[in-house]
Order: C-alpha cells, then sequence, then structure tokens
C-alpha cells in the first residue's frame, strides 16, 4: 500500500491542505481564503472560527480528490502564520476576541511602555532575538488581556489558553474541549517575544512583565514528535500530527536549508528570508531577527537569521482589492511589462511600518518621485519593484550580520511566479535566484517534520534528494545602473519615516 504525508498550512489569507508523495511530489491539495478583517487604521483581525471551519473543511477536500482513507495517511504536519495571536476559553473553545494578525499595529503603545522599563526596542533581544516590535504575539495577547472585558480574571483563574494558529489548529484537531493538546514548538514560541532562546522555555519574567499568566501558555515541544492523534470525526481521523513549523521555518525546511549558509527568499503576503546558521545563535546588529530554525526530535537546536518585510505580495493585493487597478494579480506584471523601467517613481509600502531592517512603527507608505510623466506601467514596476528592493535591504543586512555574501538565492511562494519580479531581483542583488520544482516548500517543510518524526523519511538526506532546480534567473543588470537604482530607493524609505508622531 502507498503512503503519504499530509500538511495543514494556516497562512495569512488562506488555509490549505496539501497530501505529499514520498518524492515530495504534491497529491492533492485544498484551499480556502478567510476574511480579512480592518475594524480600524492599522488594526488587523482573522475570524479563529472561521479558520478553524476551513481546516477542517481543506482537510476534507484534500482526502477526497486525492481519492484516499485517513490510513493512508501515515502522519499529519502543521505549519501556520507566525505570531498571530488567539486567547480562547478551554471550557467551551470559543475565542474571546479575534486572532490578532501579526500585521497589526495597535501594540505600538505597550511595545513603548515596555521599552520605557529599560532598554527601549531591545529590552528583549538578548534573550529572546527579538525587538520589541508591534509584529510579536506577547505585546497581542496583553492587549487583550488588558482591553476585552472580563478576560484578565478568567485567564488568572485558569481558564484561558493562549495559541499561535499552530496552537489553535492542533488543539481543535485533537478534540478541543474534549482532550485537546496544548502545544506549540519553538519556532513559533520564538515569535512570541517571550521564549528563552537558550532553554525554550517560557521566560517567566517577561510574562510577568507583560502581565501575561503562565498557565495560558502552551507547553513548548520539539518541530518533530508525535503530539497527538487526530479526533475520531475528523476527515484525518486517528492519524497522528507529528510537526509544527511556522510557516518561514517550513519553508525553509522544504527547501533543503539544512545547513549552515544556506538561505531562502518567501514571497507571498509578505517576504521572509531565512538563513540557517547551524547551532549557533547568531545576534543581529544589523536589524534582524535571531529565531529558531527547527528542532528535529532530539536534536540540537537549529537557529537562523531572519529579514522579515511585512508588504509585499499584500501590496499587489491591495492595488486590486483597494484600487482596483489590475482585476487578478497576475495582471500587474502585464501592466509592468508595457514600460522599460519605473519612470522614476519609487513605492515603499510601509503600511505595518517597516520591519527589517528598520523596525520603525512609525513610517506609513509613500510613493515618491512622481511627475506628469508616470503612468500605470510604471506604477506597476515600482510595486513589483518594492519586493525586490526591500529584499535586497535584508540580504545586505545578512551579508554583514555573517561575514558571508550570499551566492545565490532559492525562491518560493505565490509571488515567484512573476517572472519580471524574478529577474528585477536577480538584477538588483546581482547573484543568480532559483526557484524549485515544488514551489509548496511551506506545507512540503511541515511534511517532511512529520514524515521524519513517524519514519516515513529517514533523514534529512531524503529531503536534500527530494529538493530540485526548476528555474533560474541571472542578473543582467549593469553595476552602475545597480546601484543608482538602490541609492533611489534608499532615499525613498527616508521619506516614510516620522509620519506617525502620536
Ligand atoms: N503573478 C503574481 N505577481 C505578483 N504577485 C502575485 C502574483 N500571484 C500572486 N501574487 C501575490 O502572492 C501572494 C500570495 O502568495 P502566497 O504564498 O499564497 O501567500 P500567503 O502564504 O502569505 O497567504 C498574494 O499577496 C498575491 O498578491
Ligand atoms: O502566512 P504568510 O505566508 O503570509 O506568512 C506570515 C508570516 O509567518 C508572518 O511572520
Amino acid at each position: 500500500m502507498t503512503s503519504y504525508v499530509a500538511a495543514i498550512d494556516q497562512g495569512t489569507t488562506s488555509t490549505r491542505c496539501m497530501i505529499f508523495d514520498h518524492s515530495g511530489r504534491v497529491v492533492a491539495s485544498d484551499q480556502r481564503e478567510h476574511e480579512q478583517i480592518f475594524p480600524q487604521a492599522g488594526w488587523v483581525e482573522h475570524d479563529a472560527e472561521e479558520i478553524w471551519e476551513n481546516t477542517r473543511a481543506v482537510a476534507g477536500g484534500a482526502i477526497a480528490k486525492a481519492d484516499l482513507h485517513p490510513a493512508d495517511i501515515v502522519a499529519v504536519g502543521i505549519t501556520n502564520q507566525r505570531e498571530t495571536a488567539l486567547v480562547w476559553d478551554r471550557n467551551t473553545g470559543k475565542p474571546v476576541y479575534h486572532a490578532i494578525v501579526w500585521q497589526d499595529t495597535r501594540t505600538d503603545k505597550i511595545a513603548a511602555e515596555l521599552g520605557a522599563l529599560g532598554g527601549g526596542q531591545e529590552r528583549y533581544r538578548s534573550k529572546t532575538g527579538l525587538p520589541l516590535a508591534t509584529y510579536f504575539s506577547g505585546p497581542k495577547v496583553k492587549w487583550i488581556l488588558d482591553n476585552v472585558e472580563g478576560v484578565r480574571a478568567r485567564a488568572e483563574a485558569g481558564d484561558l489558553l493562549f495559541g499561535n494558529m499552530d496552537t489553535w489548529v492542533l488543539w481543535n484537531m485533537t478534540g478541543g474541549t474534549n482532550g485537546g493538546v496544548h502545544v506549540t514548538d519553538p519556532t513559533n514560541a520564538s515569535r512570541t517575544l517571550l521564549m528563552d532562546l537558550d532553554t525554550l522555555q517560557w521566560d517567566a519574567e517577561i510574562a510577568a512583565e507583560m502581565g501575561i499568566p503562565l498557565s495560558m501558555l502552551p507547553e513548548i515541544r520539539s518541530s518533530s514528535e508525535e503530539y497527538g492523534k487526530v479526533r475520531e470525526r475528523g476527515a484525518l481521523a486517528g492519524v497522528p500530527i507529528a510537526g509544527i513549523l511556522g510557516d518561514q521555518q517550513a519553508a525553509t525546511f522544504g527547501q533543503a536549508c539544512l545547513s549552515p549558509g544556506e538561505a531562502k527568499n518567501t514571497y507571498g503576503t509578505g517576504n521572509f528570508m531565512l538563513l540557517n546558521t547551524g547551532t549557533e545563535k547568531v545576534m543581529s546588529e544589523n536589524g534582524l531577527l535571531t529565531t529558531v530554525c527547527y528542532k528535529i526530535g532530539s536534536n540540537d537546536t537549529v537557529y537562523a537569521l531572519e529579514g522579515s518585510i511585512a508588504v509585499t505580495g499584500s501590496l499587489v493585493q491591495w492595488l486590486r482589492d483597494n484600487l482596483g487597478m489590475i482585476g487578478t494579480a497576475a495582471e500587474i506584471e502585464e501592466h509592468a511589462r508595457k514600460v522599460e523601467d519605473n519612470g522614476g517613481a519609487y513605492f515603499v509600502p510601509a503600511f505595518s511600518g517597516l520591519f527589517a531592517p528598520y523596525w520603525r512603527s512609525d513610517a506609513r507608505g509613500a510613493i515618491v518621485g512622481l511627475t506628469r510623466f508616470v503612468n500605470k506601467g510604471h506604477l506597476a514596476r515600482a510595486v513589483l519593484e518594492a519586493t525586490a528592493f526591500q529584499s535586497r535591504e535584508v540580504i545586505d543586512a545578512m551579508n554583514a550580520d555573517s561575514g558571508v555574501p550570499l551566492k545565490s538565492l532559492k525562491v518560493d511562494g505565490g509571488m515567484v511566479v512573476n517572472e519580471l519580479l524574478m529577474q528585477f531581483q536577480a538584477d538588483i542583488l546581482g547573484v543568480p535566484v532559483i526557484r524549485p520544482v515544488v514551489n509548496e516548500t511551506t506545507a512540503l517543510g511541515a511534511a517532511y517534520a512529520a514524515g521524519l518524526a513517524v519514519g516515513f523519511w529517514k533523514s534529512e538526506d531524503d529531503i536534500r534528494t527530494n529538493w530540485a532546480k526548476d528555474k533560474q534567473w541571472d542578473p543582467a543588470m549593469d553595476e552602475s545602473r545597480r546601484e543608482s537604482e538602490y541609492h533611489n530607493w534608499k532615499k525613498a524609505v527616508t521619506k516614510t519615516f516620522d509620519w506617525v508622531t502620536d
């Protein structure tokens, strides 16, 4: 009998279930989008119950499309949008508030107040690897406890649970109020500002400073081991859930970046570049994050440096949904191809402030360099180029932190079908850009973590063997143009600073 591994990919815009065979090939997949809720400027929420409903639907959908029985699936892995924070009642299974999404900036004041206790934005960096910014989960949980009526008392009474979306999906898949497992993995926990990067345990002192009861926090287990089995009524009934990786770490694993010095860049809602630094924890001096890359069972923890960019693909969505300038995301390339260059226009999408390498929550988006000459094609180019310029900035930071210049870049994610963007990325970096055959590296990485735990794949060598190149773009821009374009971009970025002054 042929066996398979399934992965649930709970992303920012949609939830997918994918089924993989032993060669890492996609056998079937199903996907559902969920609503993006914007209650006010800077706030972004998700309805966690809708997400759980979608998770059940796509698990059933993928199994049906593949015409398989749960007994054909040897393990399931979970991967997820990271940092997005949810608090729910362990007795009823009901969230006390929507999930607060990673892009949400409402915790700006909380971050500033915590920083004022001493050490400013760097207060928790030595323990957690992270700057004190709106991006991470801890302050989002504090906001819920401080602002939703009656919630703090319920949390202190031990009735409430916190989780990122991995934990919410796992708890529900393993039975919810009927014996649900309340667990996370170190890649997700390393995005909360609450986990000590050395011990891989919650830091009681930081949790106390944020007023978060330890009883709410999930147990931190490895990224690859059996946490429990899918509840009997589920589409994957009885299948062991055996892998959890935050989506960007999952993509790093799925891209076979398994040795120190190997890196990938994922182009989705935002962009996330991760460089495997091995068992060494490198502390950035250039605005990058230090994060857990993966921890496979009882093996040593592998760390990564990460350059997180909040807005890349979501800028294309914004053009489509808010401006109606394009009908589909793919149309942006058609418009961009009608012109030779950006016509002098630069679009800095600081919609959630700026993440790496700036960490400026006071920044807001700007289009600069406009003249009467600029047309729709130039703007389309400026939108795509923004992704490539932002990626160059994090790669420069990575080169500076690691001391080893990147020789080539492995890419994946929804935007890498855009050929113009990929060529411009190679041009502006001056190194080749390489796309793998299986672009669904996020789900694949979670499947690998689960499959390794149950012996479906024997070792990381199987992952290396399965990886194959699909396409490569080589730099074709001359050095002086590359540097002058990049110089203009850097100047454009400075125009977004100091916008939010309250
Ligand atoms: N042809 C394209 N050109 C540019 N951007 C695209 C294209 N197709 C999809 N995208 C963008 O890719 C993103 C979706 O990528 P995906 O990896 O599925 O995202 P996520 O996992 O973050 O939900 C969307 O933001 C969309 O705007
Ligand atoms: O869901 P994605 O692919 O947009 O990824 C979101 C990241 O995990 C946020 O840190």
